[in-house]
């Protein structure tokens, strides 16, 4: 049984939605399936659970689609010392997507949501199509911001595939997102230079397919967050309030989405 004191934030769950919508929402269903574990489980692992469930358990239910988003609850620090029931919620979400069909056919999908990154400099955007409306100057530094939403496909197709390792989905959750963070900024020292958002998208999205092989898609999403430099020019004296590496404008809107999805060619699995 699980202790208060001991909760995990692996065990905060929040099952969205799934697609057999003709019935009534049996929340505490997915309570006493929580309840049946045993040991900490990925939220993969817990949504392959409750589509076994509904798929074997009910004769008219051919398939089921569980999403579940985890809140990142992580244990405060106080004094340099793990506070032994104090948390604060992070940023960034792990989700999953997994259909599980009658007669055991699966697909998974997990994801992070809201990945905010900024690098000060070592970016630009430069060599970019120019026609006669376009107005924009090329740069070789400006600040780069973005909010990372990735989705990645694995590609075990029923069941009796998925890897028995414990905590398997949630280590590769964690890997490919250490792995994105490390492509964006680069070595800690001289970090490594964006020619454009689509040039560091696509090698955040190689690296991951050249690292994991058992993944075999990923999406990646990534709004250009601009941060501008401000210059108040006068007509008296223009220079003297000139943009100095000093004040910086956050815009919302308008900004580009920048979005692909790269595919290995054929599964080494
Ligand atoms: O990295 C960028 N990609 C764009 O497509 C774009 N468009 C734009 O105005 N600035 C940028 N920056």
């Amino acid at each position: 049984m699980l202790k208060r004191r001991s909760l995990s934030p692996l065990h905060i769950f929040q099952p969205l939605f799934w697609s057999w919508r003709s019935q009534a929402w049996p929340r505490e269903l997915v309570y006493v399936k929580a309840k049946e574990c045993s040991e900490l489980l990925s939220v993969e692992d817990f949504a392959i659970i409750l589509g076994k469930h509904f798929t074997t358990f009910y004769p008219h239910v051919t398939a089921a689609l569980i999403k579940i988003v985890e809140k990142p609850w992580e244990r405060v620090i106080i004094d340099g010392q793990p506070h032994n029931h104090g948390f604060k919620l992070g940023s960034e979400k792990h989700t999953t997507e997994v259909t599980v069909r009658k007669g055991g056919d699966l697909h998974v999908t997990s994801g992070i949501e809201g990945l905010a990154l900024l690098k000060t400099t070592q970016s630009g955007f430069e060599g970019f199509i120019r026609d006669k409306y376009t107005l924009l100057p090329e740069t070789r530094e400006r600040i780069l911001a973005t909010e990372v939403s990735a989705s990645w496909t694995y590609p075990f197709g029923c069941l009796s595939h998925i890897p028995v390792k414990p905590l398997y989905f949630t280590e590769r959750y964690l890997g490919v997102k250490n792995l994105l963070t490390k492509t964006f900024f680069g070595p800690p020292n001289g970090g490594v230079y964006s020619p454009s958002v689509q040039s560091t998208l696509y090698f955040m999205a190689k690296d991951v397919l050249s690292r994991f092989l058992d993944i075999a898609s990923i999406q990646l999403r990534m709004p250009n967050l601009h941060f501008l430099p401000v210059n108040l020019q006068s007509k008296d004296n223009p220079t003297m309030v000139k943009f100095n590496n000093d004040v910086y404008l956050p815009t919302d809107e308008p900004h580009g989405t920048i979005e692909a999805t790269m595919n290995r060619a054929m599964s080494k699995m």
